[in-house]
């Protein structure tokens, strides 16, 4: 049992997000912070017959440490979300601060807690709360997650729609590893759990990996103006979520996808490196979770010639955005 944080739970994410974790009865609190709402949607929460606690905080009063105080598992979707034209990347100038200062409350009041980061652009926001982490001196890279659920979500979901067969969802397993924007995101459908058809073409498997890549980019089009995927990344979340609080009460075998920093299992972070070929200190692979967060990070296995590609067009661009998240900390200029 545990006590979970959502941090910007009064949004279009954090409010479906609470929900989820509100009903999930492994977590025994929940508290909800965000700059505005949440003392009513916590009340709204309240009302629902689950074991969990639920309090809601706002930044007065100490509302933040209030609301880290014990806290195991911390989720971020706190920030601005992306309108049609804008690449992630756009929101990094608003987005990095509110990240900054999040994590600092999270250095200082809940060290140990495992980390969880939404807020885009996550190739960046992930080395801003290593950073801060760092500066604290408190940084242990096995707490630190990106959240890239979605992405594995909408392979699954893709997948079963080229399959012909949407009830096969749920069941069907593709790892998506590198970054979580555009080109960094990379589907490895060779090692899905449920092959695509043997006719498959090399025009259709390049339509379905870019549909997988600008996944998010379809729902910001369709929301015109009010925003992006706010329900989907919920339900990825809170599926995330419960793998990490699984994994820290004991349970063993729980590996998925997540976006690391690669010290956190220095020999299959190192092996990693190796195979894309380049030093970075952060990639999305499958990873073995455990009750200290990350116990073993996989390497990416045998790939096609085709995912080799994408591997290699992914990487120049984590680096920018790696790179581009630990100066932000480093050197503020923004
Ligand atoms: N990792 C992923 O796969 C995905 C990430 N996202 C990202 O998640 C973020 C949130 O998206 P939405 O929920 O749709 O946005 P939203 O605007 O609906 O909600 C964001 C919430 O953050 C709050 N907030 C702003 N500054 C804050 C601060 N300093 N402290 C606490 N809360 C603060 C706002 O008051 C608001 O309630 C965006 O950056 C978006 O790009 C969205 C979808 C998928
Ligand atoms: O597209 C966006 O800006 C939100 C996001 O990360 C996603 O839906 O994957």
């Amino acid at each position: 049992m545990s006590k979970a944080v959502v941090l910007g739970a009064a949004g279009g994410i954090g409010q479906p997000l609470a929900l989820l974790l509100k009903c999930n009865p492994l977590v025994k609190e929940l508290s909800l912070y965000d700059i505005v709402n949440t003392p009513g949607v916590a009340a709204d929460l309240s009302h629902i017959s689950t074991p969990a606690k639920v309090e809601g905080f706002l930044p007065a009063d100490d509302g933040l440490k209030k609301a880290l105080t014990g806290a195991d598992v911390v989720v971020i979707p706190a920030g601005v979300p992306r309108k049609p034209g804008m690449t992630r990347d756009d929101l990094f100038k608003i987005n990095a601060g509110i990240v900054r200062d999040l994590a600092t409350g999270i250095a200082t009041v809940a060290p140990k807690a495992f980390v969880l980061v939404i807020s885009n652009p996550v190739n960046s926001t992930v080395p801003i709360v290593a950073e801060v982490f760092k500066k604290h001196g408190v940084f242990d890279p096995k707490r630190l997650f990106g959240v890239t659920t979605l992405d594995v979500v909408r392979a699954s979901t893709f997948s079963a729609e080229v399959l012909g067969d949407v009830s096969l969802a749920p069941s069907i397993s593709v790892p998506v590893v590198g970054g979580h924007s555009g080109v960094t995101i990379v589907p490895l459908f060779s090692q899905s759990s449920h092959p695509l058809p043997k006719d498959f073409s090399e025009s259709s498997l390049q339509a379905l990996t870019t549909r997988v890549q600008f996944g998010g980019d379809e729902v910001v089009k369709a929301k015109d103006g009010a925003g992006s995927a706010t329900l989907s990344m919920a339900y990825a979340g809170a599926e995330f979520a419960t793998k990490v609080i699984k994994a820290l009460n004991g349970e063993k075998g729980i590996v998925a996808p997540t976006y690391v920093n690669l010290n956190a299992d220095k020999e299959g972070g190192d092996a990693l490196k190796k195979e894309i070929g380049k030093s970075l200190d952060y990639f999305s692979t499958n990873v073995e979770l455990g009750p200290e967060g990350v116990a073993k990070i996989h390497t990416l296995g045998k790939l096609t010639s085709f995912e080799q590609g994408l591997i290699q067009t992914a990487v120049p661009e984590l680096e920018t955005n790696i790179t581009k998240g630990v100066s932000f900390v480093e050197t503020p200029k923004l």
